[in-house]
C-alpha cells in the first residue's frame, strides 16, 4: 500500500536522510589500492530525499514475519548472513546468465566482476554486503521486499510458531527478512541497468520507504544491503566472526567474496632528521623496527628510514570457489558432500541426507551431477503432484548457473531429489526455451534416472533390516552396518508413494523401481517385505503373486477372501493406500508371476477334487439366486474357492474396479457418476458350499423355489456379502428393514408387528449390531442348529 507520494509532511522517521554527520561509508572505490579509508557519499539536503522518497505499508503477512523475527529469542542469528549471501549470489547467477546472450548487460571495468563484498564500518556500527549481480528497479524493491507476500511467508509464520526454528527460513523464500535479527535499520541500495539507482530502508515498524538515490556513490549495478546493527548484536563488527562465518555457511558459494579486512604492514617511513637521534637507540633495541642506514654504496647520501607498523584495509578472499561436483568423488569427504546438500537445499538442520550419488557422465553427452535424497520429504511434496513444475536440480552449462526451474532433467515422481547436473555438451548462449529442446536432454535425464534409481536401490542394499529372518544365514554381517539400520524404512515412509507413481508414470523402469517396492503382508509380521523377497517365500506351485487391497491392515487381516488362502499357508499382499489401486493397474506382472488381486475373479488355489461335484450339486441354488439378483449387476452366481468359515462373498471381474477402488471414487468430490457407473465391476456372488446356511439354502430352494422367507434371506445375505466384501451398499434402509424382520423372526416377534405410537422406537437393535451377528441370526432365521463347517476335503493337498 502505497501511503504518500510526498512524504515531506510526514513526521515518521522511516525516511530521514542520513544526516550530514550521520553519513554512511560506501563502497566506492572497491577494488583500488587506494581504498584505505571509506570514502564518504556526497551529502544530500533533507528536503531533496525527503521530496523524491514514498512510503509503503509491508503486507500484513510479511508485518507478522518481521514481528516474529525482530522479537525472536532465536540464539541462532548468525544465520542472516548466510540469506543475503545465498541473495547476492543468487542476484549474481541472473545476470550472468543474462550475459550470456547479451555481453552488454555485464558493464565494464570493476562492474564487470561477479563478486560479494562484505565491508564494515565500526564507528557507526554498519555491516554491508555488496554484490555486482542484477539489481532491483524501484518497483522490484517495492514488491519483492515487502508489498508482495510468497507463499511461503504464511507457512513460515505457522511453522515459526509451532516450532521457532529460524533456520529454515531459507526453504521458504522469505530470507531477507532474517536479517532484522540483527539489525533494526536496514537500508537496500540497489541498481538494476533498467532503472536509476534507488534506496528501500525500514526500521521494520510496518513501513518501508523507497527513494531515489542521489547521494550515495553510484553503484553501477547490483545491490548493497547496509545493516545498522543492533547494540547486541557487536560481534558482527568482528571481522574474525564474520570470517568464521562465512567460511561455515558459503563455502559453496561459486562467486568470490571478500571482506573488506584489516592488515598489519610494515612499511619503511623517512625518518625525520631532529627526531632520528631518540630514535635511533629506540630502533636498535626492537629488531622488527630496525633503523636502516641508508648509505648507499657510491656515498652519496640518502634520508634515513625506519619501518613501521601500520594498519591498512584490504580485500581479502574468504572462500575457495573451486565447486564440489567438479572434484574428484574420492576427493570429497563425507562432510563436505553433507555440508554442500546443507547448503543446496536451504535446509541447515542437522540432519544428513539419506544418500548421494556423485558422477560424470561420459560419451556423447557429457556432464557431471551430484544427486541427493534428502533426510526428509517435504511438507507439501504430493500436494497437486500433477499441476506443480517442482525441479529441485540445478542446472549448470559449464559451470554457469542457468536454472533451478528446468522441471525436463527429472520426471515428476523423482522431484524430490535435490542436486545439480553440470553439463559441457548443452550450449551456453541459447535461450532457456531453446535449451529446454535440446536433444542431449533425454540422454542426461534417462542417465540420471538410472543413476537416482541405483542411488536408491543401494540403499536398501546397505540397510542391515533388509535381510530377513530366512536369508540371515546366509548373509553373515556384523555390526558394522549398524549406522545403516532401518535407513530404508526411513526412505520408504518419506518417499515411498513416489516410487509408486513412478510405476505407474515411468513403463520404461517399471520393473527397477517395482524392486524397490515395500509393503506388509500376511506373513511380514509388521515389517517391511519386497517382491524378491516374498517370490523367495512362494510356495512352489503357486504361480501368482496374491494381494488385496483396502483401507487398513487391520481391516484386511479379517477380510473373507484372504481365510482359505491363509489356512493354505498363501502369503497375501496387503495394499492400503489408496494411489495402490492406481499402481496395481500398471504393475502387472513381476519376474514372470502376474498379480492376483484376491477379491476378484481369477483366483486360481488349487483344484478341489468335489469342485465338478459341487458345481453339479449347487446348481440349482446357483441359477436360482442368479435369477432372483437380476436387478442387482450381478453377473453370475459360482461356488467359491476362497472361502472357508464365510457363506458368501462377493468378487469383482478382472478389469473393473475392486470394491476398495469403488470406495476410493466415490469419496471423492468431483467423481463423474457416468464413469463410476462404466467403471464399477460386473459383481459374481460366490458361494461357500460347505456352510450350513448356503447348504440349508439348497435344500429350502429345492423344495420350494417360490418360498418368499428364503427369497428375503437370500437377499438379505447377498447385502451382507457385499458389506463384508467392501462394497458401499446402495440402499442401507432395504438391508436394514431385512435385518430387522430377520431379528423378529429370531425373538419369535410376529413380522407385522409394528412399534406403539407415541412411544420411542429406539428399543431396536441398531444395524451395525444386526450385521455383526448376522451368520448366526440368519441361521436362526432358517432355523438351523449352530454347527461348524465341514472341514475342506481335499486330495490335493499343498501340491496347488
Ligand atoms: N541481493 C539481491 N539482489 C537482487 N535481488 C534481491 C537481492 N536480495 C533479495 N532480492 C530479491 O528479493 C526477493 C526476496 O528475497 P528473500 O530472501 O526474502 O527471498 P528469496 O531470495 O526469494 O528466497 P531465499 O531467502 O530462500 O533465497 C528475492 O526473490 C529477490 O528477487
Amino acid at each position: 500500500t502505497k501511503l504518500h507520494a510526498n512524504a515531506e509532511e510526514s513526521s515518521d522517521d522511516v525516511t530521514d536522510p542520513p544526516k550530514v554527520e550521520e553519513k554512511i561509508g560506501g563502497h566506492g572505490g572497491l577494488s583500488t589500492d587506494s581504498d584505505v579509508v571509506h570514502r564518504e557519499s556526497e551529502s544530500m539536503s533533507k528536503k531533496t530525499l525527503r521530496s523524491n522518497a514514498e512510503k509503503f505499508e509491508f503486507q500484513a503477512e510479511v508485518s507478522r514475519l518481521m514481528d516474529i523475527i525482530i522479537n525472536s529469542l532465536y540464539s541462532n542469528k548468525d544465520i542472516f548472513l548466510r540469506e543475503l549471501i545465498s541473495n547476492a549470489s543468487d542476484a549474481l547467477d541472473k545476470i550472468r546468465f543474462l550475459a550470456l546472450t547479451d555481453k552488454d548487460v555485464l558493464g565494464e571495468g570493476d562492474t564487470a566482476k561477479l563478486e560479494i563484498q562484505i565491508k564494515l564500518d565500526k564507528a557507526k556500527k554498519i555491516l554491508s554486503i555488496r554484490d555486482r549481480g542484477i539489481g532491483m528497479t524501484k518497483e522490484d524493491l517495492i514488491k519483492n521486499l515487502g508489498t508482495i507476500a510468497k507463499s511461503g511467508t504464511s507457512a513460515f509464520v505457522e511453522k515459526m510458531q509451532s516450532s521457532g526454528d529460524l533456520n529454515l527460513i531459507g526453504q521458504f523464500g522469505v530470507g531477507f527478512y532474517s536479517a532484522y535479527l540483527v539489525a533494526d535499520y536496514i537500508e537496500v541500495i540497489s541498481k538494476h541497468n533498467d532503472d536509476s539507482q534507488y534506496v528501500w530502508e525500514s526500521k521494520a515498524n510496518g513501513k518501508f520507504a523507497v527513494s531515489e538515490d542521489t547521494w550515495n556513490e553510484p553503484l553501477g549495478r547490483g545491490t548493497e544491503i547496509r545493516l545498522h546493527l543492533r547494540d547486541e548484536a557487536g560481534e558482527y563488527l568482528e571481522e574474525s566472526k564474520l570470517k568464521e562465518l562465512v567460511k561455515r555457511y558459503s563455502e559453496f558459494i561459486n562467486f568470490p567474496i571478500s571482506l573488506w579486512a584489516s592488515k598489519e604492514v610494515e612499511t619503511e617511513v623517512p625518518v625525520e632528521e631532529d627526531e632520528s637521534a631518540d630514535e635511533e637507540t629506540e630502533t636498535t633495541s626492537t629488531e622488527e623496527e630496525k633503523e636502516e642506514d641508508a648509505e648507499e654504496e657510491d656515498g652519496e647520501k640518502k634520508q634515513k628510514t625506519k619501518k613501521v607498523k601500520e594498519t591498512v584495509y584490504e580485500w581479502e578472499l574468504l572462500n575457495d570457489v573451486k565447486a564440489i561436483w567438479l572434484r574428484s568423488p574420492k576427493e570429497v569427504t563425507e562432510e563436505e558432500y553433507t555440508k554442500f546438500y546443507h547448503s543446496l537445499s536451504k535446509d541447515f538442520t542437522d540432519e544428513k541426507p539419506m544418500a548421494w550419488s556423485h558422477f560424470n557422465a561420459e560419451g556423447d553427452v557429457e556432464f557431471k551431477a551430484v544427486l541427493y535424497v534428502p533426510p526428509k520429504a517435504p511438507h507439501d511434496l504430493y500436494e497437486s503432484y500433477y499441476n506443480s513444475n517442482k525441479a529441485n536440480l540445478k542446472l549448470y552449462v559449464r559451470r554457469v548457473f542457468i536454472s533451478d526451474e528446468f522441471d525436463e532433467l527429472l520426471p515428476k515422481y523423482l522431484s524430490f531429489l535435490k542436486g545439480l547436473v553440470d553439463s559441457d555438451t548443452l550450449p551456453l548462449n541459447v535461450s532457456r526455451e531453446m535449451l529446454q529442446q535440446h536433444s542431449s536432454l533425454k540422454t542426461i535425464k534417462k542417465k540420471l534416472i538410472r543413476k537416482a534409481l541405483d542411488m536408491i536401490r543401494k540403499l536398501a542394499e546397505e540397510d542391515p533390516d533388509e535381510i530377513h529372518d530366512d536369508e540371515k544365514k546366509d548373509v553373515e554381517k556384523s555390526g558394522e552396518n549398524d549406522e545403516k539400520k532401518g535407513q530404508y524404512t526411513k526412505f520408504w515412509n518419506e518417499f515411498g508413494k513416489s516410487v509408486k507413481l513412478g510405476i505407474i508414470e515411468d513403463a520404461a523402469n517399471r520393473n527397477r523401481l517395482a524392486k524397490l517396492l515395500r509393503f506388509e503382508t500376511t506373513k511380514s509380521d509388521g515389517k517391511l517385505t519386497s517382491l524378491d523377497q516374498y517370490i523367495k517365500r512362494m510356495k512352489k506351485s503357486q504361480k501368482d503373486i496374491f494381494y488385496i487391497t483396502g483401507s487398513s491392515k487391520e481391516q484386511l487381516e479379517k477380510s473373507p477372501f484372504l481365510e482359505r488362502l491363509i489356512k493354505k499357508g498363501y502369503e497375501v499382499i496387503f495394499f492400503t493406500d489408496p494411489v495402490d489401486e492406481y499402481l496395481m493397474q500398471y504393475l502387472m506382472d513381476y519376474e514372470d508371476k502376474k498379480f492376483q488381486n484376491v477379491s476378484k475373479e481369477g483366483l486360481k488355489v488349487g483344484k478341489d477334487s468335489k469342485d465338478k461335484e459341487l458345481k453339479e450339486a449347487f446348481k440349482e441354488l446357483t441359477k436360482w439366486w442368479k435369477g432372483n439378483l437380476a436387478s442387482e449387476n450381478v453377473d453370475d452366481v459360482k461356488i467359491s474357492n476362497r472361502l472357508a468359515d464365510t457363506p458368501c462373498v462377493v468378487v469383482t471381474s478382472k478389469f473393473g474396479w475392486s470394491a476398495n477402488m469403488e470406495r476410493i471414487m466415490q469419496s471423492q468430490t468431483l467423481s463423474d457418476a457416468n464413469k463410476q457407473a462404466y467403471m464399477r465391476g460386473k459383481r459374481v456372488l460366490e458361494i461357500n458350499p460347505r456352510h450350513p446356511i448356503i447348504k440349508e439354502l439348497k435344500d429350502r430352494i429345492a423344495s420350494d423355489p417360490e418360498d418368499e422367507s428364503v427369497k428375503e434371506t437370500a437377499q438379505l445375505m447377498y447385502q451382507t456379502a457385499l458389506i463384508e466384501s467392501g462394497f458401499i451398499l446402495t440402499d442401507p434402509k432395504d438391508f436394514a428393514a431385512r435385518i430387522y424382520n430377520s431379528v423378529k423372526s429370531g425373538l419369535n416377534i410376529s413380522p407385522d408387528a409394528v412399534a406403539d405410537e407415541e412411544i420411542e422406537a429406539a428399543e431396536e437393535p441398531e444395524t451395525s449390531e444386526a450385521t455383526e451377528t448376522k451368520s448366526d441370526d440368519l441361521a436362526g432365521g432358517l432355523n438351523i442348529e449352530a454347527e461348524p463347517v465341514e472341514q475342506q476335503e481335499e486330495n490335493t493337498k499343498d501340491e496347488l
